[in-house]
């Protein structure tokens, strides 16, 4: 079977800085795989690689058999922008996930982050952690092909971070898409059986 997710050869180097990445190769098939790696070693540059924000200098980055590209944009919201300030929750909530079945799962995901409450408030009423839960349920809910999640359990009250395992766990069964989690280890309660360990 071809991998999901495939990273051939990458090669990347920051503008003036030694190569973070020279001939890295990994083949991941779909449901959840663990990104792993000490401090700077580059698990938050190869998420962007991943999600095209940046461009590898050499190498293949190949999404379900299609090269990652402009179309795969959008994939880590920045949830930090002062442009969502003014933004109701709500609000950007229904625009980003559609009606259906990823509007239920929505409904599911803001119960178990607790975000209920925050609704009907502007994005400058929340904490750096309430707008990233914001984001996140968003992105649980749209399934996209590949999620990225860059640390999510930082900062996460124990009610979501018990949410978020028993979330990710499920995907693991996954067949049509990958969640690639990066952080220094998996939750203790939560196997995984692939990874991409940077060193
Ligand atoms: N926008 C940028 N411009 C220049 N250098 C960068 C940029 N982003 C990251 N780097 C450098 O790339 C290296 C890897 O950083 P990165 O954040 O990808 O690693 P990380 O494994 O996610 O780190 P951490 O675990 O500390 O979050 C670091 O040396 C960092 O200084």
């Amino acid at each position: 079977m071809s991998a999901f997710l495939e990273i051939r050869d990458l090669g990347f180097a920051w503008p003036g800085q030694a190569a973070l990445f020279a001939h890295l190769n990994a083949s991941l098939g779909p449901g959840l795989a663990l990104l792993t790696g000490d401090e700077q070693r580059g698990k938050t540059t190869l998420l962007r690689l991943l999600a095209a924000e940046i461009r590898p200098q050499t190498g293949v980055l190949r999404l379900d058999r299609q090269d990652i590209g402009e179309a795969h944009a959008g994939l880590r919201p920045d949830m930090t922008r002062p442009a969502l300030d003014p933004v109701v929750v709500a609000d950007w909530l229904r625009e980003q996930v559609p009606e259906g079945p990823a509007r239920d799962r929505l409904d599911d995901h803001i119960d178990g982050l607790s975000l209920g409450e925050h609704l009907h408030k502007g994005f400058y009423m929340l904490s750096a952690g309430g707008r990233r839960k914001v984001g996140l349920a968003a992105t649980m809910a749209q399934q996209p092909s590949l999620t990225l999640l860059d640390q999510p359990f930082a900062a996460l009250d124990l009610v979501s971070i018990r949410y978020l395992t028993d979330w990710l766990r499920e995907q693991s069964r996954a067949t049509d898409r990958l969640v690639l989690l990066a952080d220094y280890e998996a939750p203790a309660d939560l196997a995984v059986a692939q990874r991409i360990d940077l060193g």
